[in-house]
């Protein structure tokens, strides 16, 4: 993993005491959802809870996710931190949007192979979640395909009816 520069003043949030235990798999947060819904073309995300502020996830590369012949598509692989890193949520139960997405692609993801990735809390500081994340190629303990940084921008839940379609009807429940 990246090391993180934290601003001064940050701190490590609680784990909320209804988050998911370790080991368990968090629950699809919207059924449409292009990381973990059921989107045909989506990344079909499998994640389930770590240790403290840590999540694991998963999902097989497939066709739909190339960019050149074979590989996939960088965009792609940035949205499945977006995702990995969004779900934090589910262990703080702080409502939250990415503000900010850093990614570093150091090796090229396959079609076929199935990118894991571990995610974490790093601190917080006012509405400021910092987070990060490292996938690697095939295994747990495999060779560090990407590493990713995110901000996260803690909101009201009025954020999501304001400028979305609410959440009313919504098959998530903890963090939009
Ligand atoms: C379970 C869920 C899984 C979901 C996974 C997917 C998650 C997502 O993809 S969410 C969708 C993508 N993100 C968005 O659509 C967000 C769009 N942006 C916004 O709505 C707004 O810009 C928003 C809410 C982030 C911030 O706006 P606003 O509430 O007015 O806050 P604002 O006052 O500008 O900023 C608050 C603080 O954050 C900082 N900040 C905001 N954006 C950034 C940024 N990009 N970079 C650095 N700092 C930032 C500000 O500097 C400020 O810091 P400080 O408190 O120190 O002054």
């Amino acid at each position: 993993m990246n090391k993180v520069e934290l601003p001064e003043g940050a701190t490590l949030p609680v784990r909320h005491p209804d988050a998911p235990a370790p080991g368990e798999e968090l629950p699809v947060h919207y059924s449409q959802c292009f990381g973990c819904g059921d989107n045909e073309s989506g990344l079909h995300m499998r994640v389930r809870a770590g240790e403290g502020l840590t999540l694991h996830g998963r999902f097989l590369v497939t066709d739909h996710h190339q960019g050149a012949p074979g590989l996939a598509h960088g965009g792609l692989l940035a949205c499945a931190f977006d995702e990995m890193l969004g779900m934090l949520g589910m262990l703080t139960h702080i409502p939250a949007v990415t503000g900010r997405l850093e990614t570093d692609f150091r090796r090229p993801v396959p079609v076929d192979s199935t990118l894991h990735i571990r995610a974490q809390v790093d601190g917080v500081l006012g509405r400021k979640i910092y987070t990060s994340a490292v996938g690697r190629l095939n295994a747990e303990d495999g060779p560090v395909a990407l590493t990713a940084q995110g901000l996260f921008i803690e909101v009201g839940l009025e954020h999501f009816s304001k400028h979305g379609r609410g959440l009313e009807g919504r098959d998530f429940e903890v963090n939009p």
